[in-house]
Parts: C-alpha cells; structure tokens; sequence
C-alpha cells in the first residue's frame, strides 16, 4: 500500500486503536457503517483503514462520490467471525427495516465457516431471518447433495442451523444444464424484482441486493469470474454460465460484474498467508491493465468492506 494513498482511521474505533492511528481522525462522509449502532463493538477488535472508492476506480466505470472502501484487519479469526456476523446481522436490522427484506449473496469457499456466528447466540435469536432472501453469487452445476455444491455447504455451515423460510433459499435448479441454469437463475431473480423483493440499482439498471458476502481465491478470482476468463468483461446478463472453469468442478453458474458492483454492501472475507498476493496487488495504487477480478469489484453506489486476517495483508506494506 502506498504512503501517498488517502488512508483514513475511523474515530469511532478511537479507542482500541494503536497511538499513531488515533492521531488522525476522517471527516464522516468516509466513515462507513455510521448507520450501524456499534461500530465502535465492530471495529474494536480490528485495525481499521478507510478510503473513499473512487481512489480504487479502474476502468472508466468511476463510482458514485458516496461509494466507500474500508479494510478491517484482525489479529484473530475468531475476532474476524464475531465482528462478520454483527456487520451482517445489523444490516439485516437496517434492511428489514427500510424495505421488509434483506437480499443476502454468499459464495463458497472458506466464507461459509466465517459465517458460523451468525448460527449462535445472541444472533441466533435476535436477527429477523424471516426477512432474509439467500442467493449465491456463485454455483457449481452439481447435484444440491453433492460434496461440490455450494447449496451444500451453506445448507450444512448456516441455513439448516436458522429459521429462514425455504421458499426464501434460491439455490439453482440443479436438473438443468450450466446454460440453463444461469438462464433459469435470472428468470428469479427478473421476478423478484418485479414483486420489490430484490432492489434495482437506478443507477446501474442492475439489481441492488443488500448485501454480498465473498470470499476471493487465491489467483484473486471472485464468484467464478477468473483472472483472463472473457466472462469477467460480461456487460449484459445478470447471471452468466462458465464451462471451463479452472478451478473445478468445471461447470458453474455465476453472477456477473455488473450485478456484483451494483451491491448496497460487500464484505469480501480474505483469511490466510494464500491470499496474501492477491490482497497486495487490490490493495495497491498502482493500477495495470492486468487487473484481478477482484480488482474488477468497484461498488457503483455502495461500501466494499474487506475482513482480513493478519496472514492475508501480510505482503501489504504500511
Ligand atoms: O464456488 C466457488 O468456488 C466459490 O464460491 C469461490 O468463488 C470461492 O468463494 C473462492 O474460491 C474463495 O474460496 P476460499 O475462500 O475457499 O479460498
């Protein structure tokens, strides 16, 4: 990270941070989460830096001036997950609130395990999970009991463990082929827009779900857009297939750059010294025409929150 980049500390987290930290304090506009009532709870067990996003714009796609990136760093993964399900359990607060619902995205991958504490006390019993909606931001075309399915493993690590209506799970029609799973996956998606489940961004013309909650591979790919694939240029669909995936199993489904950038909320959950390239070079100034996919994540109108580990920003300088 360079020393030159605009790095804000949020006051709020004044108290638990190191002394150079509390030295500085943003003005409010780069503060993020100031609609949730603990942040300072949130942030006390993280080192927190914060920048607006339009320093992260890459591709001519500048993001709106209220659009917000913040990284929290944690000593410890158990800190990580405590601080990951109050973030998403005080959006759901927020979202039922406003709209009656909140549209929550997971991937696969570690993510799910991070989720666990949402699954226990106090969130088990506070959180409205007759208002959530969960959709996966990526799938493997496989059976939904297959140790493959991303269905699976947040059925088993969270969904079986809560009370959210079954009708409110959108997992693929598995029956279908890649194609026509993604096809079949957008049709939902199309109809709960219609019926004001699912926002639409006004600025985007994309849909506007409330939260994604990603994880990112090591090569820096996030959902199944892959660094090089021409899928991570999708313009158009909201839900693409991919045939050739390089990480397996090979067919999957997969929703687009322009569906993940019109997000209200990202948390992209990185833990481990295997993440630690990739982070690097998203966290990094100096942009170059080979982006990362993740670097490809640019919130259009929203606030990018990356959850890491001491191990994932390990090769991140200052
Ligand atoms: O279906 C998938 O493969 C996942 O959804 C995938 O996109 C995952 O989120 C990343 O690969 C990170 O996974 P890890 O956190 O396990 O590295």
């Amino acid at each position: 990270m360079s020393t030159s980049m605009s790095v804000s500390v949020s006051a709020a987290a004044s108290s638990s941070l190191p002394p150079l930290a509390r030295r500085r304090s943003p003005p409010a506009s780069r503060v993020p989460f100031r609609s949730l009532r603990s942040l300072p709870r949130l942030l006390s067990s993280a080192r927190t830096l914060l920048r607006p996003a339009a320093a992260m714009a890459t591709d001519g796609a500048a993001p709106a001036a209220s659009s917000k990136r913040g990284l929290l760093i944690f000593e410890a993964e158990e800190d990580l997950a405590e601080s990951l399900a109050m973030y998403t359990a005080e959006l759901s607060e927020k979202f039922a609130a406003e709209r009656g619902a909140f549209t929550v995205v997971v991937s696969g991958g570690s993510l799910i395990k991070a989720l666990r504490k949402l699954a226990e006390p106090p969130y088990l019993e506070t959180v409205d999970w007759s208002k959530w909606h969960v959709f996966w931001v990526d799938e493997r075309v496989v059976p939904k009991d297959h140790a493959d399915s991303n269905y699976k493993l947040a059925y088993d690590g969270l969904l079986s463990k809560v009370p959210i209506p079954a009708g409110q799970v959108y997992a693929i029609n598995d029956a279908l082929s890649a194609e026509g799973a993604a096809d079949d996956y957008e049709t939902i998606l199309r109809q709960l827009v219609k019926n004001g489940v699912l926002a639409m961004s006004a600025a985007t013309g994309f849909p506007k779900f409330d939260v994604m909650l990603l994880g990112m591979g090591p090569d820096g790919h996030i959902a199944s857009l892959f660094p090089g694939h021409p899928l991570v240029n999708e313009k158009q669909k909201w839900v693409a297939h991919i045939t050739d995936s390089p990480k397996p199993p090979p067919e999957r489904i997969t929703f687009t750059f322009p569906v993940i950038n019109s997000s209200a909320y990202v948390a992209m959950v990185v833990i481990g010294a295997g993440k630690a390239g990739a982070v690097q070079k998203a966290l990094s100034d100096k942009k170059t025409s080979d982006l990362l996919p993740v670097e490809m994540a640019v919130l259009q109108d929203g606030e990018f929150t990356w959850f890491a580990d001491q191990e994932a920003v390990s090769m991140v300088r200052n």
